[in-house]
C-alpha cells in the first residue's frame, strides 16, 4: 500500500530527527567509553602502588590481602562498566544507520488515542524523559507486529493480557540513514519487504531477519514454556534463521540469569559456524558457543581412539556399495543408532553393577603390581547398592593406597640404583641442595652419601609412581574398551541383555567388523556415542549443567542414541531442535524415521512440535522442482517470488558435461552472481569433477577440513552443503546411475535445493528417477 507524500514527509523528518539523537548519544558514550578507559588503565597501572604490602604479622597479611581483593572488585567493576559502556556505543553505531524497521499503531482498549510505536534491533529512549523512541523488536509490545494485522490484537506482559486495537502496521527500508523505501501492509508481513531481501544475493554469511519474521517462526522463537521444542521445516523455511534469532531472544528476555556461554548451538561442521556466526554480533548480542558433536567426540575418545568422522562413514555408505561387508556395516549403523540399542547398554549396566565389569592390570616396568582380577574382585566386594561410578571411586581410592606402599617397596630394587648412576648433575645438584636445607652441616656427617641415596631413591620412585597414580587419577584402571567389546564377543551375554528384541540381521558379522576395528585402536562413528555412553555410565557423567539451553541445527542427523546422551549431558538444558526428516541423509536415518523417539525424551506435555512448511530460500519455480522429488512433498509451499524454470541438460559424455558447465558458470558469473556452488555426490565425485572443471574455471573445491564459508564458485560434495545456500546451484552429474537407490533421493534433494534462484542439472543417458517435474524445467540436449 502505498503511503501518501505527506506522510512520507513526517517519516523521514522523525526518522532523521530520532538520528540526530542517536548521533548525540554516540557522542556521549564516546566520551564515557573514553574516560573509563582511562579509569581503568589507571587502576591497572596503579594497582600495586594504592595498597600497602606488609607481610611482617599475620593481622598484616590478613589486611594486605584483603587491599589487594579490594583493589580487584574496584577493578572488575570498572572493566565491567566499559564493557557495557563498548557495548552500547556498538549498537548506537548499529542503530544510526537502521534505527527501525517497522511502525505500528496500537490503541489501547478504554484508551482514545492510538500510540505509534516504531520497532528496531534495540530500544532508544528520549532523555530525560525516558519515553521510547524505538522499542526492542524483542520487547513483549513488538510481538504484535509479528503476530497480527491491522485490527484487534493483544500482547502478552507479565501483568496480563493487553488487548486493544492495530490501526496502522507500516514497514521501512532504511540503509546509510536513508530512508529507502516504506509501505502500509494489510497482512501479518508483507510480501514487499520480503520480496526485496530474499531478490538478493546470496551472502557469504547469514544475515539476521528480525525485520521479517513471519507469524509461524515467530511461535518458534518466543516459546518459552516447553522444555523440548521440535521444529520440522521444510527445506529453506527459515530453521537456521529462527534458531539465531531465538537465541537472540532468550538472551534478552532472561537477561538477568542467562548469557551466550549458557547457549549451545550445535550444528553440522566448523563451516556452516562460520556461516551463522556473524547473525548474533549483528543484532548487537554475543554469539554462543557454537559446537559440532563430533567435536565433542573427539574431546572425549580421540585420545584413545581414532574416531572416524560422519563424513568418512557416510563417504563409505555412498562409495561402497559393491564391497563385501556393506550390508553388515549399514545393519551396524543402524542398530548401534537406535533406542533398542540404547536400551541393551542400559541394561548392560544393570549386569555390571552384579558381575562382568573388566579392569586393566596395573603394571610397573614389566611386572603386575595389581591385577585385573584382584581389582575386579575388590570392586564387587563393595556393597552392590553403592551406584557403579562411586564404587570407582571407592576403588580408586584403594588403588592409590595399595601403590603408596608398593612405593615404598621399590626403594631398595635394583633398577633403581642403575638408575642412580645414570643420573645427570643437574638431578643431583637437586638433591644436594634439598638435604644441605634440611641440615646445612650434613654435608660432613658420615652418613651423608646413605642419606643422598635415599633421597635420590624416593625422587627416582616417585616420578614414575606419579605416572601410574595420574593414570589411576584418570580412572584408566577401568577397561572400557574391553567392557564395550564384551558385547560382541560374549554371545551369550548379548542374548541376555537383548533378550525381547530380536536380532539385528547381519549379527556375527557385525561384532566381527567391531572388534576388528576396536583391536586397531579405531572407533567407528557409529560405535563412538555407545562407547562413551558406557564409559560415561561406568566413570561417572560429565554433565554440562552450567548450559541452559541447547539447539540442535539438521536435527535429522541425529539418532535416537545421540539425543538419549545429549540429554543426559545436559541435564539443565532446554532444548531447541531443528530438522527436516526430507533431508536424513544419513544410513542411521531410517531409525529417526518420526519425532517420536524425540517426544519421548521428555514426554509430550514438555514437548512442543512445529511445523514450517513455506520455504523461502529458492524461487516458486525451484520449489515446485524440487518439491516433486519427495513422496507428500505437496505440503511445502513456495515463497512468492518467481525466477527462471530449472535447467537439465543432457549430454553426450564427460567431457561435454564438463565443457557446458564450465561455460555455464562463465555465463552466470557474467549476470552478475557471487555465490555459484557445483554440488557432487561425494568427496570422491568433488575430487574428479575439480580436476575437470578447474582446467576451464576457477573454482575453490570444498573439504570437510574446510572452517571458513566464502563467496565465489565452489564445489563439493552434496553432504557439506547443508544448511548453506547460493545463487545457482549446479548439479555436476544427475545422471541415474549416480542418484539410482531409494536411500540417495534425500541427499539429491538436499543438493537442489541449495539454490536461491537458478538451478542447472546435468546427466548423460538417463536422468535420475528422482526428477518428476517435465513441465517445471528447461530441457536441453547438448552434442
Ligand atoms: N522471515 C524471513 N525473512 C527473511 N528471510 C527469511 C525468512 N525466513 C527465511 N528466510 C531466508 O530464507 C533462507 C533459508 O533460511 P534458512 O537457511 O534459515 O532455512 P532452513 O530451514 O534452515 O533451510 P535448510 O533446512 O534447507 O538448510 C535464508 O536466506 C533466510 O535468510
Amino acid at each position: 500500500m502505498t503511503v501518501p507524500e505527506q506522510q512520507l514527509d513526517a517519516e523521514k523528518s522523525r526518522m532523521d530527527n530520532v538520528i540526530e539523537q542517536i548521533t548525540e548519544r554516540i557522542g556521549h558514550m564516546e566520551k564515557v567509553t573514553e574516560e573509563r578507559k582511562s579509569a581503568v588503565t589507571d587502576i591497572r597501572q596503579n594497582f600495586w602502588s594504592d595498597i600497602t604490602v606488609n607481610v611482617d604479622e599475620i593481622d598484616d597479611i590478613m589486611e594486605t590481602i584483603s587491599a589487594v581483593k579490594q583493589q580487584t572488585f574496584v577493578l572488575k567493576t570498572e572493566e565491567r562498566g566499559l564493557h557495557h559502556a563498548e557495548e552500547t556505543l556498538d549498537r548506537l553505531k548499529r542503530m544510526k544507520d537502521a534505527p527501525y524497521f517497522a511502525r505500528i499503531d496500537f490503541r489501547e482498549d478504554g484508551v482514545e488515542q492510538s500510540e505509534p510505536l516504531y520497532i528496531g534491533i534495540a530500544s532508544f529512549m528520549k532523555e530525560p524523559s525516558e519515553q521510547y523512541l524505538i522499542y526492542d523488536w524483542r520487547a513483549p509490545i513488538s510481538n504484535l507486529f509479528y503476530d497480527y494485522a491491522p485490527g484487534p490484537a493483544a500482547y502478552e506482559t507479565p501483568m496480563g493480557s493487553i488487548k486493544g486495537e492495530m490501526t496502522l502496521k507500516r514497514q521501512f527500508i532504511i540503509r546509510n540513514g536513508n530512508l529507502r523505501y516504506m509501505f502500509d501492509t494489510g497482512v501479518t508481513i508483507g510480501d514487499e519487504v520480503l520480496q526485496q531481501i530474499l531478490g538478493k544475493s546470496a551472502d557469504e554469511h547469514m544475515k539476521s531477519i528480525v525485520a521479517t519474521i513471519q507469524k509461524e517462526q515467530n511461535q518458534i522463537i518466543r516459546d518459552d514454556k516447553h522444555r523440548l521444542l521440535i521444529v520440522q521445516g521444510a527445506a529453506g523455511s527459515g530453521k537456521t534463521s529462527v534458531a539465531l534469532q531465538r537465541v537472540a531472544y532468550q538472551l534478552y528476555k532472561h537477561r538477568q540469569s542467562l548469557n551466550a556461554d549458557n547457549m549451545v548451538l550445535f550444528s553440522p561442521n566448523a563451516l556452516f559456524n562460520s556461516y551463522v556466526s556473524t547473525v548474533l554480533p549483528e543484532l548487537g548480542e554475543a554469539n554462543m558457543q557454537q559446537t559440532t558433536y563430533q567435536e565433542y567426540l573427539n574431546l572425549r575418545l580421540g585420545a584413545l581412539f581414532q574416531v572416524e568422522d560422519p563424513y568418512t562413514q557416510l563417504e563409505y555408505i555412498l562409495t561402497s556399495q559393491q564391497e563385501p561387508g556393506y550390508d553388515a556395516r549399514i545393519s551396524g549403523i543402524r542398530y548401534k543408532a537406535s533406542a533398542e540399542f540404547f536400551q541393551v547398554i542400559s541394561r548392560y549396566k544393570e549386569l555390571l553393577e552384579r558381575e562382568g565389569l573388566l579392569f586393566k592390570n596395573i603394571t610397573f616396568r614389566g611386572r603386575i603390581l595389581l591385577s585385573s582380577r584382584k581389582i575386579a574382585q575388590r570392586f564387587y566386594e563393595f556393597d552392590p547398592s553403592i551406584r557403579l561410578s562411586n564404587r570407582i571411586v571407592l576403588v580408586k581410592e584403594w588403588l592409590l593406597k595399595q601403590l603408596r606402599e608398593m612405593e615404598k617397596a621399590e626403594w631398595s630394587e635394583d633398577w633403581v640404583r642403575e638408575e642412580i648412576e645414570l643420573l645427570d648433575t643437574e638431578q643431583y645438584q637437586k638433591v644436594y641442595l634439598k638435604l644441605r636445607k634440611q641440615d646445612p652441616n650434613l654435608e660432613y656427617s658420615f652418613d651423608f652419601h646413605d642419606k643422598e641415596t635415599e633421597l635420590l631413591s624416593k625422587m627416582i620412585v616417585r616420578e614414575k609412581f606419579d605416572r601410574l597414580r595420574e593414570k589411576i587419577k584418570k580412572l584408566q584402571f577401568v577397561n572400557v574398551t574391553a567392557t564395550y567389546k564384551q558385547l560382541f564377543t560374549n554371545n551369550d551375554l548379548f542374548a541376555k541383555i537383548a533378550s525381547g528384541q530380536s536380532e539385528p540381521e547381519h549379527w556375527q558379522e557385525i561384532c566381527r567388523y567391531t572388534i576388528e576395528r576396536l583391536e586397531q585402536k579405531q572407533l567407528a562413528y557409529e560405535d563412538a556415542t555407545p562407547m562413551l555412553f558406557l564409559s560415561e555410565i561406568i566413570q561417572g557423567f560429565h554433565t554440562l549443567n552450567t548450559v541452559r539451553h541447547v539447539l540442535i541445527d539438521e536435527a535429522q542427523d541425529y539418532s535416537p542414541f545421540q539425543y538419549e546422551f545429549l540429554k543426559r549431558l545436559f541435564p539443565r538444558s532446554k532444548m531447541t531442535l531443528l530438522g527436516d526428516l526430507n533431508q536424513s541423509i544419513y544410513a542411521h536415518a531410517a531409525t529417526l524415521g518420526s519425532y517420536q523417539p524425540l517426544i519421548d525424551l521428555y514426554g509430550e506435555s514438555d514437548t512442543r512440535i512445529i511445523r514450517l512448511t513455506k520455504s523461502y530460500r529458492s524461487t516458486q519455480e525451484i520449489v515446485e522442482f524440487t518439491k516433486a522429488m519427495l513422496p507428500g512433498g505437496e505440503a511445502i509451499e513456495p515463497f512468492n517470488r518467481s525466477g527462471a524454470k530449472p535447467k537439465v541438460f543432457r549430454t553426450t559424455g564427460r567431457d561435454l558435461r564438463v565443457q557446458q558447465i564450465a561455460q555455464d558458470i562463465d555465463r552466470i558469473k557474467s549476470q552478475g552472481m557471487q555465490s555459484i556452488a557445483v554440488i557432487c555426490k561425494t568427496a570422491l565425485e568433488s575430487k574428479e569433477a575439480y580436476e575437470l572443471l578447474n582446467q576451464h574455471t576457477e573454482m575453490r573445491l570444498v573439504t570437510s577440513e574446510d572452517h571458513t564459508f566464502t563467496s565465489g564458485t565452489l564445489l563439493f560434495p552434496a553432504y557439506l552443503a547443508k544448511g548453506l545456500e547460493f545463487d545457482a546451484v549446479i548439479i555436476y552429474d544427475a545422471s541415474d546411475r549416480v542418484y539410482k537407490h531409494e536411500a540417495e533421493r534425500k541427499l539429491f534433494y538436499t543438493a537442489c535445493t541449495r539454490a536461491m534462484h537458478q538451478l542447472y542439472l546435468y546427466y548423460e543417458d538417463q536422468l535420475t528417477p528422482f526428477v518428476k517435474t517435465i513441465d517445471g524445467a528447461l530441457y536441453e540436449t547438448v552434442l
